[in-house]
């Protein structure tokens, strides 16, 4: 009888193109046949144990690699001096909803920037840094910056946000962005004021530029223009884009008319980011080591650790859900601890050391299953 076994082989960093970023790499997979039913059942075993040994280094190694940096090789060709270095700042404001966050994640790309989430110093949020070539640009929130009826602030709100506002205006690029769905069956007085607040006259310290968002809910195509029409005599907007941040129509356009913005200044953060998928090993890493302090033992063998959820939360912190399965009604009672006590711990441990290496709020579920 035929068997399959399928190693995973080693991992290396590597860059994408002119974004620098760590990534998961190079999986291998090696076909071998037996046709012995023994001989299988032990190599099969003893290949399996390999895989995950493995897979341990490559974590490991992921893990030291996110934690110290750049490889320095690997990016020694795309050392941007200091004095070549071009920034830009981009302040988005909108409604609930408006579909910043989705924007963002679009243009920084799938990729979760390791400095991502971090509050600046005006109480505005980093929404995401996009490092290219020379250029990096940084998309900062602003949250609470809504107009009442009249056009102004809500007397209530005013001290609140009242430093938000100020420290708009220092932003390189203003984006106002609305959804154009909403606009057109139900639109928000208060939307449309803050537009108009906005575009009312040019700023010459600043660029402003207006986001039509969700085009792909517009069935006909018309009746963008008329939108597009409606806002085209506010001095104040140096362009109008027609976007999808959910499906990036319209988004490159956008990215290269920022890029073109971008000014002679050293950057302001860090351009390493972690990918998703290193994210993913270095937290399954994490667990096991932690597990290992308790239980004072490797994961059994026949224990399967598994990441069955992985989640970006709409507040940026994350929901990371990991499994270990057993066959073996004791081995669960080991890892669960008495009522509860041993994972507990490990899940409480592991939740922290994940917190500080992805600097954003952690939710760690772990849960022992027995195999049914
Ligand atoms: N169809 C469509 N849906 C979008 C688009 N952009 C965002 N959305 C959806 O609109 C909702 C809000 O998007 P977010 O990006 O979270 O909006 P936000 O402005 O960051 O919202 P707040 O965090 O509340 O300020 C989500 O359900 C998105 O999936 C788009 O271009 N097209």
């Amino acid at each position: 009888m035929d068997g399959r076994i399928v190693v995973v082989s080693s991992g290396l960093i590597e860059k994408d193109g002119n974004i620098r970023m760590t990534r998961i790499w190079l999986r291998q997979r090696v076909e071998r046949i037996f046709s012995n039913g023994d001989l299988r059942h032990s190599k099969v075993k003893e290949e399996e144990e390999e895989e995950e040994s493995r897979r341990r280094i490559l974590a490991k190694a992921l893990l030291e690699a996110a934690l110290e940096g750049p490889d320095e090789d690997a990016d020694q060709d795309q050392e941007v001096k200091e004095e070549d270095q071009k920034s830009l700042s981009v302040g988005i404001i909108g409604a609930p909803n408006a579909g910043k966050s989705a924007l963002t994640n679009f243009m920084v790309g799938t990729k979760v920037a390791a400095v991502s989430r971090k509050t600046n110093t005006t109480t505005h949020e980093v929404l995401g840094v996009m490092t290219k070539r020379d250029t990096q640009i940084c998309f900062f929130d602003t949250p609470g910056l809504m107009l009442n009826r009249s056009g102004y602030l809500h007397k209530d709100m005013k001290a609140r946000v009242e430093s938000a506002w100020s420290s708009v205006n220092l932003y390189d690029v203003l984006m106002v962005i609305f959804d154009v769905h909403r606009h057109l069956t139900k639109p928000d007085s208060r939307v449309l004021r803050l537009i108009k607040r906005m575009g009312e006259e040019p700023n010459p310290k600043q660029i402003r530029i207006l986001c039509m968002n969700k085009v792909d809910l517009i069935e006909k195509k018309k009746e963008l223009l008329k939108v597009a029409e409606q806002f085209k005599d506010l001095p104040g907007y140096g362009r109008i884009f027609m976007i999808s941040g959910l499906k990036g129509t319209g988004v490159e356009d956008l990215t290269k008319y920022l890029m073109e913005q971008a000014v002679q200044r050293p950057w302001d953060e860090d351009p390493i980011t972690m990918s998703e998928e290193v994210m993913k090993n270095i937290s399954l890493e994490v667990v096991r080591e932690r597990l290992l302090d308790h239980v004072h033992q490797e994961i059994p063998y026949g224990i399967d650790h598994r990441l069955v959820d992985w989640k970006e939360l709409r507040d940026g912190s994350l929901r990371i859900e990991q499994h270990f399965i057993t066959s073996k009604m004791s081995q669960r009672k080991i890892l669960v601890g008495k009522n509860g006590s041993k994972i507990g711990r490990i899940g409480i441990e592991a939740n922290e050391e994940l917190r500080s290496i992805f600097k954003r709020e952690v939710h760690l579920i772990l849960q022992v299953r027995v195999k049914t």
